[in-house]
Protein backbone atom coordinates (compact mmCIF):
# COMPACT_ATOMS: atom_id res chain seq x y z
CA UNK A 1 0.00 0.00 0.00
CA UNK A 2 1.37 3.31 -0.82
CA UNK A 3 0.08 4.46 2.10
CA UNK A 4 3.33 3.71 4.14
CA UNK A 5 4.29 7.36 2.14
CA UNK A 6 1.39 9.07 3.03
CA UNK A 7 1.62 8.34 6.87
CA UNK A 8 5.08 9.22 6.80
CA UNK A 9 3.87 12.65 5.46
CA UNK A 10 1.40 12.93 8.09
CA UNK A 11 1.84 15.79 10.12
CA UNK A 12 0.25 14.51 12.91
CA UNK A 13 1.56 11.08 12.85
CA UNK A 14 3.15 10.26 16.35
CA UNK A 15 6.09 8.36 14.96
CA UNK A 16 9.30 10.27 13.12
CA UNK A 17 10.84 9.97 9.86
CA UNK A 18 14.41 9.28 9.83
CA UNK A 19 14.88 12.89 8.57
CA UNK A 20 13.18 14.13 11.87
CA UNK A 21 15.22 12.33 14.22
CA UNK A 22 18.07 15.29 13.44
CA UNK A 23 15.47 17.74 13.68
CA UNK A 24 14.27 15.96 17.15
CA UNK A 25 17.90 15.62 18.40
CA UNK A 26 18.43 19.60 19.10
CA UNK A 27 15.26 19.88 21.09
CA UNK A 28 15.79 16.55 23.55
CA UNK A 29 15.69 17.94 27.18
CA UNK A 30 19.34 16.57 28.19
CA UNK A 31 18.16 16.43 31.83
CA UNK A 32 15.23 14.92 34.28
CA UNK A 33 15.04 18.95 35.73
CA UNK A 34 14.16 19.89 31.99
CA UNK A 35 11.74 16.48 31.13
CA UNK A 36 7.97 18.49 30.60
CA UNK A 37 5.11 16.81 32.28
CA UNK A 38 4.82 13.22 33.18
CA UNK A 39 5.09 14.11 36.77
CA UNK A 40 4.68 10.40 38.08
CA UNK A 41 7.73 9.28 36.48
CA UNK A 42 9.47 11.99 36.59
CA UNK A 43 9.29 10.99 40.18
CA UNK A 44 9.47 7.46 40.27
CA UNK A 45 12.52 8.00 37.96
CA UNK A 46 14.21 10.58 39.93
CA UNK A 47 13.90 7.95 43.41
CA UNK A 48 15.39 5.40 41.25
CA UNK A 49 18.38 7.40 40.24
CA UNK A 50 19.00 8.84 43.52
CA UNK A 51 18.71 5.85 45.43
CA UNK A 52 21.18 3.62 42.71
CA UNK A 53 23.77 7.07 43.34
CA UNK A 54 23.16 6.90 47.04
CA UNK A 55 24.03 3.23 46.77
CA UNK A 56 26.69 3.84 44.59
CA UNK A 57 25.16 0.68 42.25
CA UNK A 58 23.72 0.69 38.77
CA UNK A 59 20.14 1.22 38.92
CA UNK A 60 17.71 -1.41 38.34
CA UNK A 61 16.09 -2.45 34.47
CA UNK A 62 13.69 0.19 33.59
CA UNK A 63 10.98 -0.27 31.42
CA UNK A 64 9.40 3.13 28.98
CA UNK A 65 6.03 2.16 27.99
CA UNK A 66 3.98 4.35 25.88
CA UNK A 67 2.93 5.67 22.87
CA UNK A 68 5.10 6.78 20.31
CA UNK A 69 6.58 10.45 20.48
CA UNK A 70 5.76 10.76 24.07
CA UNK A 71 9.46 10.89 25.40
CA UNK A 72 10.71 7.14 25.67
CA UNK A 73 14.28 7.69 23.81
CA UNK A 74 14.62 10.99 26.18
CA UNK A 75 14.06 9.45 28.92
CA UNK A 76 16.52 6.91 28.07
CA UNK A 77 19.07 9.29 27.10
CA UNK A 78 18.53 11.15 30.61
CA UNK A 79 19.23 8.55 32.76
CA UNK A 80 22.58 7.96 31.26
CA UNK A 81 23.08 11.40 31.90
CA UNK A 82 21.85 11.66 35.30
CA UNK A 83 24.06 8.34 35.91
CA UNK A 84 27.04 9.54 34.20
CA UNK A 85 27.40 6.62 32.28
CA UNK A 86 27.33 6.04 28.67
CA UNK A 87 24.24 4.85 26.58
CA UNK A 88 24.34 2.01 24.30
CA UNK A 89 21.97 2.02 21.22
CA UNK A 90 20.04 -0.77 19.83
CA UNK A 91 17.04 -1.92 19.29
CA UNK A 92 14.24 -5.14 18.91
CA UNK A 93 14.17 -5.67 15.25
CA UNK A 94 18.52 -4.67 14.84
CA UNK A 95 18.63 -8.29 16.87
CA UNK A 96 18.17 -10.81 14.46
CA UNK A 97 19.96 -13.42 16.20
CA UNK A 98 21.07 -14.32 19.73
CA UNK A 99 24.39 -14.05 18.77
CA UNK A 100 23.79 -10.28 18.07
CA UNK A 101 22.68 -9.71 21.30
CA UNK A 102 25.57 -11.21 22.82
CA UNK A 103 28.24 -9.22 20.99
CA UNK A 104 26.46 -6.36 22.22
CA UNK A 105 26.99 -7.53 25.90
CA UNK A 106 29.72 -8.63 26.00
CA UNK A 107 31.08 -5.32 24.85
CA UNK A 108 29.51 -3.61 27.90
CA UNK A 109 31.27 -1.91 30.77
CA UNK A 110 30.39 -1.41 34.33
CA UNK A 111 27.45 1.30 34.48
CA UNK A 112 26.45 0.90 30.90
CA UNK A 113 22.78 2.22 30.04
CA UNK A 114 21.80 -0.79 27.63
CA UNK A 115 19.12 1.10 25.13
CA UNK A 116 16.91 -1.18 23.62
CA UNK A 117 14.03 -0.01 21.67
CA UNK A 118 11.19 -1.44 20.53
CA UNK A 119 12.30 -4.35 22.76
CA UNK A 120 8.67 -6.05 21.94
CA UNK A 121 10.45 -7.10 18.86
CA UNK A 122 13.57 -8.74 19.67
CA UNK A 123 14.16 -12.73 18.80
CA UNK A 124 12.92 -14.95 20.60
CA UNK A 125 16.05 -16.89 21.22
CA UNK A 126 17.81 -13.34 22.18
CA UNK A 127 14.64 -12.46 24.31
CA UNK A 128 15.86 -15.89 26.61
CA UNK A 129 19.24 -15.00 26.53
CA UNK A 130 18.60 -11.30 27.98
CA UNK A 131 16.34 -12.75 30.77
CA UNK A 132 19.77 -14.43 31.87
CA UNK A 133 21.71 -11.13 31.19
CA UNK A 134 19.33 -9.28 33.35
CA UNK A 135 18.85 -11.50 36.06
CA UNK A 136 22.86 -12.86 36.63
CA UNK A 137 24.67 -11.09 34.64
CA UNK A 138 25.98 -13.67 32.89
CA UNK A 139 25.49 -14.63 28.96
CA UNK A 140 26.69 -17.65 27.19
CA UNK A 141 28.75 -16.89 24.19
CA UNK A 142 28.71 -19.69 21.80
CA UNK A 143 32.30 -20.20 20.36
CA UNK A 144 32.68 -22.24 16.84
CA UNK A 145 29.88 -23.98 14.64
CA UNK A 146 28.04 -27.16 14.27
CA UNK A 147 29.28 -29.93 16.55
CA UNK A 148 32.01 -28.57 17.54
CA UNK A 149 30.50 -25.37 19.06
CA UNK A 150 31.18 -24.56 22.89
CA UNK A 151 29.20 -22.55 24.75
CA UNK A 152 31.50 -20.27 27.26
CA UNK A 153 29.75 -18.68 30.19
CA UNK A 154 30.47 -15.05 30.44
CA UNK A 155 29.90 -13.19 33.68
CA UNK A 156 29.08 -9.02 32.68
CA UNK A 157 29.41 -6.21 34.50
CA UNK A 158 26.71 -4.76 36.34
CA UNK A 159 24.60 -2.52 33.67
CA UNK A 160 20.88 -1.50 33.21
CA UNK A 161 18.83 -2.25 30.61
CA UNK A 162 16.20 0.78 29.58
CA UNK A 163 13.67 -1.18 27.04
CA UNK A 164 11.30 0.94 25.34
CA UNK A 165 7.68 0.07 23.89
CA UNK A 166 4.69 0.67 21.81
CA UNK A 167 3.17 -2.46 22.80
CA UNK A 168 3.78 -3.61 26.34
CA UNK A 169 1.25 -6.07 25.98
CA UNK A 170 2.91 -7.69 23.66
CA UNK A 171 5.90 -8.19 25.89
CA UNK A 172 6.17 -11.51 27.45
CA UNK A 173 5.77 -12.11 31.20
CA UNK A 174 9.09 -12.81 31.92
CA UNK A 175 10.66 -10.41 29.89
CA UNK A 176 8.27 -7.80 31.51
CA UNK A 177 9.45 -9.13 35.35
CA UNK A 178 12.71 -8.56 34.69
CA UNK A 179 12.42 -4.60 34.80
CA UNK A 180 12.13 -3.34 38.16
CA UNK A 181 10.51 -0.47 36.94
CA UNK A 182 8.17 0.06 34.49
CA UNK A 183 7.10 3.75 33.24
CA UNK A 184 3.74 4.65 31.71
CA UNK A 185 3.97 7.05 29.74
CA UNK A 186 0.46 9.16 29.66
CA UNK A 187 -0.65 11.49 26.58
CA UNK A 188 0.39 15.16 27.91
CA UNK A 189 -1.95 18.26 29.14
CA UNK A 190 -2.07 20.98 26.56
CA UNK A 191 -0.54 22.98 29.57
CA UNK A 192 2.63 20.90 29.33
CA UNK A 193 3.10 21.21 25.79
CA UNK A 194 2.25 24.78 25.49
CA UNK A 195 5.56 24.45 27.88
CA UNK A 196 7.46 22.18 25.42
CA UNK A 197 6.44 24.29 22.92
CA UNK A 198 7.54 27.30 24.42
CA UNK A 199 10.61 25.65 25.16
CA UNK A 200 11.54 24.56 21.35
CA UNK A 201 11.07 27.96 20.01
CA UNK A 202 13.56 29.39 22.50
CA UNK A 203 16.00 26.74 21.48
CA UNK A 204 15.05 27.50 17.87
CA UNK A 205 15.33 31.28 18.44
CA UNK A 206 11.96 31.79 17.13
CA UNK A 207 9.71 34.75 19.40
CA UNK A 208 6.22 33.23 19.87
CA UNK A 209 3.20 34.49 21.45
CA UNK A 210 1.47 32.54 24.38
CA UNK A 211 -1.70 32.33 23.09
CA UNK A 212 0.41 30.81 19.39
CA UNK A 213 2.04 28.46 21.84
CA UNK A 214 -1.62 27.49 23.35
CA UNK A 215 -3.15 27.25 19.58
CA UNK A 216 -0.05 24.45 18.67
CA UNK A 217 -0.16 22.54 21.45
CA UNK A 218 -3.73 21.82 21.64
CA UNK A 219 -3.87 20.52 18.35
CA UNK A 220 -0.70 18.38 19.23
CA UNK A 221 -2.96 15.14 20.35
CA UNK A 222 -1.09 15.35 23.36
CA UNK A 223 1.89 14.38 22.42
CA UNK A 224 5.67 16.60 22.28
CA UNK A 225 6.59 15.21 19.31
CA UNK A 226 3.87 16.42 17.32
CA UNK A 227 3.89 20.01 19.08
CA UNK A 228 7.13 20.22 17.86
CA UNK A 229 6.38 19.22 14.35
CA UNK A 230 3.96 21.67 14.24
CA UNK A 231 5.91 24.42 15.63
CA UNK A 232 8.43 23.86 12.63
CA UNK A 233 5.67 24.09 10.18
CA UNK A 234 4.32 27.03 12.30
CA UNK A 235 7.62 28.68 12.18
CA UNK A 236 7.68 28.33 8.55
CA UNK A 237 4.43 29.44 7.69
CA UNK A 238 5.30 32.87 9.94
CA UNK A 239 8.64 33.46 7.91
CA UNK A 240 7.01 33.18 5.00
CA UNK A 241 3.82 35.16 5.17
CA UNK A 242 5.43 37.35 7.75
CA UNK A 243 7.74 39.08 10.06
CA UNK A 244 9.04 35.41 11.66
CA UNK A 245 7.35 36.42 15.03
CA UNK A 246 4.64 33.27 15.83
CA UNK A 247 1.66 34.48 16.43
CA UNK A 248 -1.91 33.41 17.00
CA UNK A 249 -2.96 33.91 12.97
CA UNK A 250 0.43 32.35 11.80
CA UNK A 251 -0.55 29.33 13.87
CA UNK A 252 -4.01 29.07 12.56
CA UNK A 253 -3.02 29.62 9.12
CA UNK A 254 -0.31 26.91 9.24
CA UNK A 255 -3.03 24.41 10.91
CA UNK A 256 -5.73 25.21 8.42
CA UNK A 257 -2.92 24.69 5.48
CA UNK A 258 -1.94 21.36 6.99
CA UNK A 259 -5.12 20.42 7.26
CA UNK A 260 -4.86 19.39 11.22
CA UNK A 261 -8.47 20.73 12.90
CA UNK A 262 -9.13 22.19 16.26
CA UNK A 263 -8.96 18.91 17.98
CA UNK A 264 -5.98 17.75 16.41
CA UNK A 265 -7.71 15.79 14.03
CA UNK A 266 -6.28 15.44 10.56
CA UNK A 267 -7.35 13.66 7.37
CA UNK A 268 -6.48 10.07 8.27
CA UNK A 269 -8.31 10.26 11.92
CA UNK A 270 -11.59 12.18 9.99
CA UNK A 271 -11.25 9.65 7.31
CA UNK A 272 -11.62 6.99 9.77
CA UNK A 273 -14.42 8.20 11.87
CA UNK A 274 -16.03 9.04 8.68
CA UNK A 275 -15.66 4.90 7.09
CA UNK A 276 -17.16 4.14 11.06
CA UNK A 277 -20.56 6.61 10.77
CA UNK A 278 -21.05 6.34 6.98
CA UNK A 279 -20.62 3.15 5.85
CA UNK A 280 -20.82 1.20 8.88
CA UNK A 281 -23.43 2.96 10.23
CA UNK A 282 -21.47 3.33 13.52
CA UNK A 283 -20.21 -0.05 13.75
CA UNK A 284 -19.52 -2.11 15.73
CA UNK A 285 -16.83 -3.30 13.03
CA UNK A 286 -13.48 -5.26 13.17
CA UNK A 287 -9.92 -2.78 13.46
CA UNK A 288 -9.06 -5.06 9.59
CA UNK A 289 -12.38 -4.11 7.89
CA UNK A 290 -12.06 -0.69 9.41
CA UNK A 291 -8.48 -0.39 8.20
CA UNK A 292 -8.83 -1.74 4.47
CA UNK A 293 -11.89 0.53 4.18
CA UNK A 294 -9.44 3.46 4.46
CA UNK A 295 -6.63 2.03 2.58
CA UNK A 296 -4.34 1.76 5.47
CA UNK A 297 -2.46 -1.03 7.94
CA UNK A 298 -4.42 -2.86 10.62
CA UNK A 299 -1.68 -2.01 12.56
CA UNK A 300 -0.88 1.79 11.93
CA UNK A 301 -5.19 2.14 12.62
CA UNK A 302 -4.44 0.29 16.01
CA UNK A 303 -1.32 2.16 17.09
CA UNK A 304 -1.31 5.47 15.42
CA UNK A 305 -5.18 6.93 14.76
CA UNK A 306 -6.98 4.76 17.81
CA UNK A 307 -5.29 5.35 20.76
CA UNK A 308 -5.86 9.22 20.09
CA UNK A 309 -10.02 8.90 19.00
CA UNK A 310 -10.41 6.62 21.94
CA UNK A 311 -8.94 8.67 23.92
CA UNK A 312 -10.55 11.84 22.80
CA UNK A 313 -13.94 10.18 23.24
CA UNK A 314 -14.82 9.79 19.45
CA UNK A 315 -14.71 6.13 18.90
CA UNK A 316 -14.94 2.87 21.78
CA UNK A 317 -13.46 -0.59 21.46
CA UNK A 318 -16.16 -3.05 22.34
CA UNK A 319 -16.26 -6.89 21.74
CA UNK A 320 -17.56 -6.86 18.64
CA UNK A 321 -15.08 -4.20 17.25
CA UNK A 322 -15.09 -0.45 16.94
CA UNK A 323 -17.57 1.73 16.87
CA UNK A 324 -18.46 5.26 16.78
CA UNK A 325 -19.30 7.45 19.62
CA UNK A 326 -22.09 10.31 19.50
CA UNK A 327 -19.09 12.62 19.44
CA UNK A 328 -17.63 11.08 15.95
CA UNK A 329 -21.19 11.95 14.55
CA UNK A 330 -20.98 15.18 16.17
CA UNK A 331 -17.48 15.79 14.93
CA UNK A 332 -18.46 14.80 11.50
CA UNK A 333 -21.66 17.00 11.41
CA UNK A 334 -23.71 13.75 10.90
CA UNK A 335 -26.86 12.76 12.47
CA UNK A 336 -26.47 9.10 13.90
CA UNK A 337 -29.09 6.57 12.80
CA UNK A 338 -32.31 7.08 14.45
CA UNK A 339 -31.64 10.02 15.81
CA UNK A 340 -29.49 11.27 18.90
CA UNK A 341 -29.79 9.12 22.00
CA UNK A 342 -30.33 6.10 19.92
CA UNK A 343 -26.52 4.71 20.42
CA UNK A 344 -25.57 2.37 23.09
CA UNK A 345 -29.26 2.18 23.67
N1 LIG B 1 8.71 15.57 28.32
C1 LIG B 1 9.25 16.16 27.25
N2 LIG B 1 9.69 17.44 27.33
C2 LIG B 1 10.20 18.05 26.24
N3 LIG B 1 10.33 17.48 25.02
C3 LIG B 1 9.92 16.22 24.90
C4 LIG B 1 9.37 15.49 26.00
N4 LIG B 1 9.06 14.25 25.59
C5 LIG B 1 9.39 14.19 24.30
N5 LIG B 1 9.91 15.37 23.87
C6 LIG B 1 10.35 15.66 22.51
O1 LIG B 1 9.56 14.91 21.60
C7 LIG B 1 10.37 14.29 20.62
C8 LIG B 1 10.07 12.81 20.61
O2 LIG B 1 10.50 12.22 21.83
P1 LIG B 1 11.14 10.75 21.86
O3 LIG B 1 11.98 10.52 20.65
O4 LIG B 1 11.81 10.59 23.17
O5 LIG B 1 9.84 9.86 21.80
P2 LIG B 1 9.70 8.27 21.86
O6 LIG B 1 8.72 7.98 22.95
O7 LIG B 1 11.04 7.65 21.97
O8 LIG B 1 9.04 7.93 20.47
P3 LIG B 1 9.15 6.53 19.62
O9 LIG B 1 8.17 5.58 20.25
O10 LIG B 1 8.71 6.94 18.24
O11 LIG B 1 10.57 6.09 19.66
C9 LIG B 1 11.82 14.63 20.96
O12 LIG B 1 12.26 15.61 20.07
C10 LIG B 1 11.78 15.20 22.33
O13 LIG B 1 12.63 16.30 22.42
MG1 LIG C 1 12.08 6.46 20.61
Amino acid sequence: MAEVDDQGARVVAPDASDLERAAEAALRPKRLADFVGQPTVRSQLQLLLDAARGRGVTPDHVLLAGPPGLGKTTLAMIVAAEMGTSLRLTSGPAIQHAGDLAAILSGLQEGDILFIDEIHRLARTAEEMLYLAMEDFRVDVVVGKGPGATSIPLTLPPFTVVGATTRSGLLPAPLRDRFGFTAHLEFYEVEDLERVVHRSAGLLGVPIDAAAAHEIASRSRGTPRIANRLLRRVVDFAQVNGDGTVSLRSARGALTLFEVDALGLDRLDRAVLDALCRRFGGGPVGLTTLAVTVGEEAETVETVVEPYLVREGFMVRTPRGRAATPAAWAHLGLTPPGGEGALFG
